[in-house]
């Protein structure tokens, strides 16, 4: 970390605190001011590169300084490529803290819906996912950011955007009760006045998509506040409507509703399922998804859950071709999707199938796996990976089906997330978490109902593949 020296109020616009003079790097001028904060962009020497440097308006003890220290080494450490490269951090000679941040050319999120207006529904799939990723990793790290919202989106020189201030601008910039501004606040959080939590961050995150969207935060969208007070009672009281826009599909409004549940127990529980459900919709639309971008989870939703996604019809169509040879094009399709289908079938799920079972009932365990039931040990024998469930399998009971499991390396606090595979590629989305090892659900329609299953250790780590079985009548 670079040291201190005195300050410079050279080249800085009238009203602006002077920047610190910090050994190693040239001030070269004002990028912005936020509530709590200057954001002024300096040069590296060292490596000619530019940086953005945070500076608070607000001076701290020596005893906020060290605690402060400690918490932007500890954010430096938070490295994923969707979240602000923290380069350093320190306490001016008048006790005002700063960070150096990574710069984001482009500016924020906020900046270009001001002036490009709102995202494409692509990009903000695209955004979601990568977003939910980077979420995920520092949520696992027990690190909840608590300002979530357009602003602290930004785009780094690689195009790629980034989640800006974890954890630092709650606790040391930011004075304030939560941390949260209100547009961007969960209800929990304004009703508690408290800290929030991984769902609150989901809720933000939700807003943050919506607004990309919309142009706004989903209450100044739909009700047009003109007082914070006003802005809160809706965010208490009212739904959240739908965007108004034709090319935004009625999936993506569900999630996003999802996501933004006024009860955060009918939120994703994690950043993981609401990327999974992120990424559902982009196969529904497109046929492909952005990768979830987190060490040992997998990147993609189950082949499973694909499969039925695309043996249901929920696959795009294909571009349009001329009229006169559309009939060839549909049938070559449906022998497309046939012989993908049956590929799967012979190889991933008929050499599963277990007709042993003496319910007249057969199961098909794992299809989706690649072996991955057990072991999750790392070559110098650290922990990392959530096996998956084993021994998964249904039996019929007249309308339900009962699927039952084991937990190959049973942990204190284990719970399982499931959810039955479906039709609309919502599976993964819509998990129910419980605590064992069983469940009853409701017999699918057609001839065979199927659920996946996945550890969460207590820490929230996820089975990185989950458990799939489907019970045949
Ligand atoms: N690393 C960065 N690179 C480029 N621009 C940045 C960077 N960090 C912040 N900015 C810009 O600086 C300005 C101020 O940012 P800051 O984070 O202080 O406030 P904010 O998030 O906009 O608002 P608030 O403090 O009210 O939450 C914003 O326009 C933001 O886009």
């Amino acid at each position: 970390m670079p040291q201190r020296t005195a300050s410079t109020a050279a080249h800085t616009p009238a009203g602006t605190p002077a920047p610190p003079r910090l050994r190693g790097y040239r001030y070269v001028g004002v990028i912005g001011k936020g509530s709590t904060a200057y954001v002024f962009r300096y040069r590296q020497e060292a490596t000619e590169r530019d940086v953005a440097i945070k500076v608070g308006t607000t001076h701290l003890d020596s005893k906020a300084g060290a605690r402060f220290k400690t918490e932007a080494v500890f954010m430096a450490s938070l490295q994923h490529p969707n979240i602000l490269t923290v380069h350093g951090a320190g306490v001016t000679d008048d006790g005002r803290p700063y960070t150096i941040f990574e710069y984001a050319p482009a500016g924020s999120v906020k900046d270009i819906i001001a002036t490009q207006g709102v995202y494409p529904v692509d990009r903000t799939l695209d955004y979601g996912v990568q977003l939910a990723s980077a979420l995920y990793l520092a949520h696992r790290n027990n690190t909840v950011h608590r300002d979530l919202k357009t602003s602290n989106i930004l785009i780094t020189a690689q195009g790629v955007p980034a989640i800006a201030d974890f954890g630092i601008a709650t606790n040391i910039y930011d004075h304030r009760s939560t941390g949260y501004s209100p547009p961007w606040a969960p209800p929990e959080v304004i009703a508690s006045r408290g800290s929030g939590d991984d769902r609150s961050d989901i809720y933000s995150l939700a807003a943050t998509l919506y607004a990309m969207l919309a142009g706004k935060s989903p209450f100044e969208y739909a009700y047009d506040p003109h007082t914070i007070d006003e802005l809160v009672d809706c965010i208490m009281h009212k739904p959240v409507p739908p965007i108004n826009r034709a090319d935004v599909p009625q999936s993506l409004q569900q999630v996003l509703l999802k996501a933004l549940a006024p009860d955060p127990a009918n939120r994703y529980f994690t950043a993981v399922e609401f990327a999974r459900a992120l990424q559902e919709v982009q196969i529904q639309l497109y046929g492909h998804a952005t990768p979830v971008n987190v060490q040992g989870i997998e990147p993609y939703p189950t082949r499973a859950a694909m499969a039925t996604a695309g043996a249901q019809g929920a696959l795009p169509a294909a571009p349009a071709k001329p009229k006169d040879r559309r009939p060839l094009i549909i049938a070559a399709v449906v022998l497309v999707v046939l012989a993908v289908l049956g590929v799967v079938f012979a190889a991933v799920i008929l050499p599963n199938i277990d007709h042993s079972g003496d319910t007249g009932t057969a199961a098909v365990v794992n299809p989706g796996m690649n072996g991955t039931s057990g072991g999750d040990d790392d070559d110098d024998g650290t922990t990392t990976t959530v096996p998956s469930p084993i021994e998964l399998s249904g039996a019929y009971a007249g309308d339900t089906v009962k699927f039952t499991w084991s937990n190959p390396d049973p942990q204190d606090g284990d719970r399982y997330a499931w959810s039955v595979i479906n039709g609309t590629g919502s599976g993964q989305a819509n998990a129910k978490l419980i605590e064992g090892t069983s469940v009853e659900v409701p017999a699918s329609d057609g001839a065979q109902t199927c659920i996946q299953v996945s550890i969460v250790r207590q820490d929230r780590r996820m089975s990185s593949t989950p458990a799939t079985a489907c019970a045949v009548k």
